[in-house]
């Protein structure tokens, strides 16, 4: 079984009561996700593979180390998916980005995916899927389905928000999954909302409504 890990890294969770706020508005909810990516990504890469190398100082050869090991590909799910990309960027801008386009039909709340474009080397990568919202699971499920298809087979996913019944679901559809969350939040309502949560992740990054 996947494990789940909620970040809780005090900047991470300061920064997190700021993007639920009501009162905050796209420009700042946009800035306060990115940061709260690359913060993330900086907690969740701390497995990386170092190699050994030597490097010239100004005073002479150091041992030093750069990373190895497997490359990566981050994977944001269209729309809200996108607010997460850049920050993860920052830290590993070598990294490749493959999109998986899903949206939730609001009757069903099943995930209904329109496009998919990936890294052509998927089976080398480990992934990241990113997502600021895993609800009931649907379309994270849909998208790490979809790139266990076309051969990727080292996927992390990581949200900002949890419901449990979405990580309980894509716990049984894809029990090799680690899930990193900023919070895990206390259930879905019947909307399929998270509550508490912070309301609609790709509303409140583009200010559509
Ligand atoms: O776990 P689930 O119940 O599937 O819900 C979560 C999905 O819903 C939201 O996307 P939405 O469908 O609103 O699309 P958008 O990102 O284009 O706004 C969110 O960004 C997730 O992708
Ligand atoms: O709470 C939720 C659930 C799904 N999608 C969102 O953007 N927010
Ligand atoms: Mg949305």
């Amino acid at each position: 079984m996947g494990k789940v890990h909620v970040l809780d890294h005090p900047l991470i969770q300061h920064k997190l009561t700021f993007i639920r706020d009501v009162s905050t508005g796209t420009k700042e909810f946009r800035e306060l996700v990115d940061e709260v990516a690359t913060l993330m990504a900086f907690e969740i890469t701390r497995h990386l593979q170092l190699q050994e190398v030597t490097v010239e100082t100004p005073v002479g050869p150091a041992k030093s180390h750069t990373l190895a090991g497997k490359k990566l590909g981050i994977v944001p799910i269209l729309r809200a998916g996108l607010g997460m990309s850049d920050g993860i960027l920052k830290l590993i801008p070598a990294a490749k980005v493959g999109h998986v386009g899903l949206y939730r039909d609001p009757e069903t709340l099943k995930p209904v995916e329109y496009y998919v474009k990936l890294p052509s080397d998927v089976a080398e990568r480990e992934f990241i899927v990113v997502d600021p919202m895993l609800a009931t699971g649907g379309s994270a499920v849909e998208a790490i389905t979809s790139l266990k298809k076309r051969g990727a087979t080292n996927i992390k996913l990581m949200c900002l928000i949890a419901a449990p019944e979405g990580v309980e679901i894509v716990q049984e559809a894809h029990p090799d999954i680690d899930i990193y969350l900023a919070s895990l939040d206390e259930k879905l309502n019947e909307k399929g909302y998270i509550v508490p949560g912070l309301g609609d992740a790709g509303d409140r990054l583009f200010g559509t409504k």
